[in-house]
């Protein structure tokens, strides 16, 4: 079993393809307890093959998995972990009482049902037929079934799709309380807010690539766009054809511009304007940061790069 510094899961340069698919190209990933890594990308980019190679349910075709220092497809290892896929099918007829039970049962020092439906935010529905609970619902039963085992390590496969912003705002809550009891979570999200809530590390991938991982923060300092929010009467055509502008929108009353070079956008403004007012500049968020880093040409610059 893994000592606090070593891995709990790790890629080596693992790649996998799909006939002429390159799925995954030569990927290093790593995790520790008490760490939570987001996995962000587009669609196609990788993040649910990466996944199924830790599950071991599928085999790399280069490269190393390991879970726990051990091969994924070994059950000693498998015990040990907690998983909330995209496409859980279940048993409709079963109560939510009975279905966490029988997950439960699998493992060998599961919570107390007790306890895995109060985590999940379940606990009044434990009577309840699974096939008869809304989407949302059904989503926080299966969270509850990921974590019954107790699991050092949990892979949760996009796992706040279809809640509302109370589920979801509970089911952060669970995950938060989980990771700094020293366990480990491996998060997909195509929402950048909950990668920005939770994530320890965010990984970016693209094209079977990561293409940038650091803190949300690290992420965000790669990107050098900032916007720049005032009040002013300048014309729009004028402020668009300065150099370094990027983008304008409205927003309210507000002009929202977009660029590279805001000290020089701020200079102009405050030169040309007396009566400018409201003036606001932002760091880029996490969700222009991903669009620029996802954006085919950079992808393109960095894989060359590598
Ligand atoms: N079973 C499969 N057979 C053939 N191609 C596949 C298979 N599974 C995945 N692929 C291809 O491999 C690439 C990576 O897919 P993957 O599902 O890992 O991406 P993803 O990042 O999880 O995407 P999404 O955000 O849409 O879930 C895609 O081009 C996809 O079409």
């Amino acid at each position: 079993m893994a000592g606090p510094d070593l891995a709990l899961a790790r890629l080596h340069q693992a790649s996998k393809s799909y006939g002429k698919v390159r799925a995954l190209d030569g990927v290093d990933l790593k995790l520790r307890g008490g760490e939570l890594l987001a996995l962000l990308g587009p669609n196609g980019a990788g993040k649910t093959t990466a996944i199924g190679l830790f599950l071991g349910l599928l085999r790399a075709d280069g490269g190393t998995v390991e879970l726990f220092g051990q091969d994924p497809q070994d059950i000693a290892a498998r015990r040990h972990i907690g998983v909330m896929l995209q496409d859980a099918q279940l048993p409709a007829t079963l109560r939510v009482g009975e279905l966490i039970r029988l997950a439960s049962s699998y493992y060998p020092a599961p919570r107390s049902v007790q306890e895995s439906a109060d985590l999940a935010g379940v606990a009044d529905l434990l009577k309840r037929p699974y096939g008869k609970l809304s989407g949302g619902q059904q989503r926080r039963v299966q969270f509850a079934l990921a974590l019954c085992g107790r699991p050092k390590l949990l892979f949760l496969d996009e796992p706040t799709v279809g809640m509302d912003i109370e589920a979801r705002g509970k089911l952060w809550a669970a995950i938060r309380h989980l990771v700094a009891e020293g366990n480990g979570v491996v998060l997909t999200t195509h929402y950048l807010e909950e990668a920005e809530a939770l994530a320890d590390r965010v990984c970016v991938m693209a094209k079977g690539r990561i293409i940038s991982e650091g803190s949300v923060d690290a992420l965000r300092a790669r990107v050098a766009m900032k916007r720049v929010r005032c009040h002013t009467q300048l014309p729009e055509d004028i402020i668009r054809a300065w150099p370094g502008v990027v983008e304008i929108a409205h927003e309210g009353d507000r002009l929202c511009i977009s660029t590279e070079h805001a000290e020089d956008v701020v200079r102009r403004l405050l030169a040309l304007d007396a009566d400018l007012r409201g003036l606001e500049v932002r760091a880029a968020g996490l969700a222009e940061a991903f669009t620029e880093l996802t954006r085919d040409d950079s992808v393109a610059a960095l894989q060359e790069a590598a």
